[in-house]
């Protein structure tokens, strides 16, 4: 789908960020918020495979599931207002970041890791690349992946918010932007 036309109001957002940081119920908030399709993209890779997420891991490798998470990830970001959650590994992939960066705002959920490991133990069963790892580990693979999320158009440090009240002021700051950017369209 072409999107050379699309105003800033009109762009996907695509919620970035390390695993469990809050991007699929915030996201979904979100949408609700502001009345867009709400797409998890680890929902559909695992409507694609019609398996959870760790049994993707195991039968077809992480290689696979990048390759699928890309191709999605590309449809996605192409169509106006969703709202879109991706994996945490997303933006490894310079192609994802690219297209996001062009085609969509994304938005950065960050998280201390002092606040972001008080939840390994609800996170660790239903993500493979937490599985088995030490807690140096992956305060090792936190502090990695921070470089890549810092590419973004917009940052929340999402610590000391409810999900609901991290979409309610994502919400409201993005309404006061539109604003900004277009005051008197609709
Ligand atoms: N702001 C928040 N405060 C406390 N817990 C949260 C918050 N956002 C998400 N959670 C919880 O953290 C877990 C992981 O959230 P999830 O949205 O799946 O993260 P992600 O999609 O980034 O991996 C869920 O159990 C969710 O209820
Ligand atoms: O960080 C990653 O590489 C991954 C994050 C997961 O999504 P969440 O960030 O929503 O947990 C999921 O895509 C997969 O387990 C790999
Ligand atoms: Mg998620």
């Amino acid at each position: 789908m072409r999107n050379f036309g699309l105003s800033i109001r009109e762009k996907s957002i695509v919620c970035i960020g390390f695993m469990g940081v809050g991007k699929t119920t915030v996201g979904k908030m979100l949408a609700r918020r502001l009345y867009r399709n709400f797409i998890d993209v680890d929902v559909e890779i695992e409507k694609e495979f019609s398996m959870p997420i760790p049994q993707i891991f195991e039968t077809y490798g992480e290689k696979a599931f990048r390759e699928k998470e890309k191709e999605l990830i590309r449809k996605f970001s192409q169509q106006p207002l969703n709202v879109i959650s991706v994996g945490g590994g997303a933006f490894l992939q310079e192609e994802i970041r690219e297209i996001c960066m062009t085609n969509c705002v994304v938005l950065f959920l960050d998280i201390t890791w002092e606040s972001w490991k008080e939840r390994i133990h609800i996170l660790s069963d239903s993500r493979p690349l937490l599985k088995g790892r030490s807690l140096e580990d992956i305060e090792r693979l936190f502090y990695e992946r921070q470089s890549i999320y810092s590419l973004n158009h917009s940052t929340l440090q999402v610590d000391n918010f409810q999900a609901e009240e991290a979409a309610e002021y994502i919400a409201d700051a993005l309404k006061l932007s539109w604003e900004i950017h277009a005051p008197h369209s609709n």
